[in-house]
């Protein structure tokens, strides 16, 4: 953990990143930034399309060359792409430069929360149970390798997910648990 003050979220699609991401910067008084608009910002193109064109390699490129950029910023938010740890470099760099707080899920919760959604190109048709579970089997591990918090989301609104962040954040050394 960097003295950068920013936060990274990570965790699986339906985590609620992008969601829990927005209050947590709201109380923290950071910038919110989302790498998954960031870099549909920058290309001007829908990750579904991003994925269609240059398939999943050429998303990770795009998404781990805009993390290398975001990461580097002081005092802000980030909501990370659910496939964020994939990339030693990319997991690395997110816990050399900031917090990174796990936002976990049971898969139950991570389907149902995603269950109307055309925006996230891998769970789309088809098994998705089977499809998420692989997921999970696959990052699961990265995910706490790469966290210094571990917040379980099942249950509780997204606002008091992100006042239980803020108060972790304020624990002193509470931040510091590597679990890698
Ligand atoms: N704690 C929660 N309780 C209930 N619903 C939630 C919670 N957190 C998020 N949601 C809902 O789940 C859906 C997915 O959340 P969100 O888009 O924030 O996930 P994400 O982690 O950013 O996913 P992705 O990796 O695909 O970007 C949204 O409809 C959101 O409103
Ligand atoms: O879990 C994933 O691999 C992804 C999650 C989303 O945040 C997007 O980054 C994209 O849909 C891929
Ligand atoms: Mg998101």
């Amino acid at each position: 953990m960097s003295g950068s003050g920013s936060v990274f979220l990570i965790g699986p699609m339906g985590a609620g990143k992008s969601t829990i991401g927005r209050h947590l910067a709201e109380l923290l008084r950071k910038e919110f930034v989302d790498s998954d608009h960031e870099i549909e910002r920058r290309t001007g193109a829908s990750i579904p399309l991003i994925f269609e064109i240059e398939g999943e390699p050429g998303f990770r490129r795009r998404e781990s060359a805009v993390l290398e950029e975001l990461t580097a910023r002081a005092d802000i938010v980030l909501a990370t792409g659910g496939g964020a740890v994939l990339a030693e470099d990319n997991r690395e760099t997110l816990r050399a430069r900031g917090t990174v707080v796990y936002l976990e899920a049971p898969l139950d919760t991570l389907l149902a929360r995603t269950h109307r959604d055309k925006n996230r190109p891998l769970l789309q048709d088809g098994d998705r149970r089977g499809r998420l579970e692989e997921i999970l089997r696959v990052r699961e591990p990265l995910y706490r390798a790469t966290a210094h918090l571990v917040v379980a989301t099942d249950h509780r609104a997204p606002a008091v997910i992100a006042q239980e962040i803020a108060a972790k954040l304020r624990e002193p050394r509470a931040h510091e648990n590597a679990t890698a």
